[in-house]
C-alpha cells in the first residue's frame, strides 16, 4: 500500500513557522486552515473487518486502528489494508491513557513497528515521549509524522497544562498535539480551550470525554481542531463520542461557522 503520510497543519495559516515547515511543500499538506478533518476510530476487529470501505470513506476523512484492542491474530490479517482509499493512523494506547492490556513501551513499540510501512500517521503519548525515542527516530528516518497526545479522564486540564504538553511535543518533533479530557459540566471552559487552538501556530486537536463530548468535539471543530474523532462499527473508543458519520454530518452542518 503506497500512501503518503499525513501532514498536519495549523489550524491558522502559520504553518511555516512551525516544524512542519521542514522541507514540506503546502501543496502536501492535506489539512487546511478552519478545515478539520474526522478520524474514524475502529473499537473492534468485526468493525474493521466486517465495515464496507465505502460506507468508511463516507463517514471519514482518516481512520484509526488501536493496536491495543487487537489480539495478535487480528493484528496479523492487517484488515486495515481494506480501507485502502483512506490514510491510516495507528495508536497503541498506554494503560494510563486509557489502554487496553497494560503494554509497557517496548512492546508498544514492537507493535507500531510492525505497521509502519501501512502508516500515514502515529499516536504517540506526551508521556511516552521519554521512553518512546527509538521510535520517534526511526519515524523521522521514514519521514513519518506522528501526533503527541495527552488524555485526562477526570476533568479539564488548565491552559498552562495544555500550554506545556504541546510545547514538549513540538519540541520533540510531533506534527500536532492531541488532548482528550472528561468534560461533565464545565461547558463556560469552550471559550478558552477553543482560543488556545485559534492562537496555535502549531496544529491542534481538542475533545471532551463523557456528557458533554458531542458539544465540544462540533465547537472545537469549529474552532479549528484538526482531529476529530467518532467511531466505527457500534463500539466508542472513548465515552460520548459520536459516531463518525454523526460527527462528520455535525460538523459539516456548522462549517460556515468557523470561530477565528
Ligand atoms: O486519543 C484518542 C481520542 C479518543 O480518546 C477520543 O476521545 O475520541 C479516542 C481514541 O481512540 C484516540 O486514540
Amino acid at each position: 500500500m503506497a500512501l503518503q503520510p499525513l501532514y498536519l497543519q495549523p489550524s491558522i495559516d502559520t504553518w511555516q513557522c512551525s516544524e512542519l515547515a521542514r522541507g514540506v511543500e503546502p501543496s502536501r499538506l492535506p489539512l487546511r486552515p478552519h478545515h478539520p478533518l474526522v478520524v474514524g476510530s475502529f473499537g473492534t476487529a468485526d468493525a474493521l473487518e466486517k465495515l464496507a470501505p465505502e460506507r468508511v470513506e463516507a463517514a471519514c476523512d482518516l481512520i484509526e486502528v488501536r493496536l491495543d484492542l487487537l489480539s495478535a491474530d487480528e493484528r496479523r490479517l492487517r484488515n486495515w489494508q481494506r480501507f485502502e482509499k483512506l490514510p491510516v493512523l495507528f495508536t497503541a494506547r498506554r494503560a494510563s491513557e486509557g489502554g487496553s492490556g497494560d503494554l509497557d513501551a517496548r512492546a508498544r513499540m514492537a507493535l507500531l513497528n510492525e505497521i509502519l510501512d501501512d502508516a500515514a500517521l502515529i499516536d504517540i503519548e506526551v508521556a511516552s515521549i521519554p521512553e518512546m525515542g527509538a521510535l520517534i527516530t526511526e519515524l523521522a528516518a521514514h519521514e513519518l509524522p506522528w501526533i503527541a497526545s495527552f488524555h485526562d479522564f477526570h476533568g479539564i486540564p488548565e491552559i498552562a497544562q495544555l500550554h506545556a504538553a504541546k510545547e514538549a511535543a513540538r519540541h520533540a518533533g510531533a506534527a500536532g498535539f492531541k488532548a482528550a479530557f472528561a468534560m461533565d459540566w464545565q461547558l463556560d471552559r469552550l471559550p478558552s480551550l477553543g482560543q488556545f487552538i485559534v492562537g496555535s501556530d502549531f496544529p491542534v486537536a481538542l475533545m471532551g470525554m463523557g456528557p458533554f463530548a458531542p458539544i465540544s468535539r462540533v465547537t472545537f471543530a469549529q474552532f479549528g481542531s484538526v482531529l476529530n474523532y467518532g467511531y466505527l462499527g457500534d463500539t466508542p473508543t472513548a465515552p460520548g463520542q459520536w459516531s463518525a458519520a454523526q460527527l462528520r454530518q455535525a460538523i459539516q452542518s456548522v462549517q460556515s461557522y468557523p470561530v477565528s
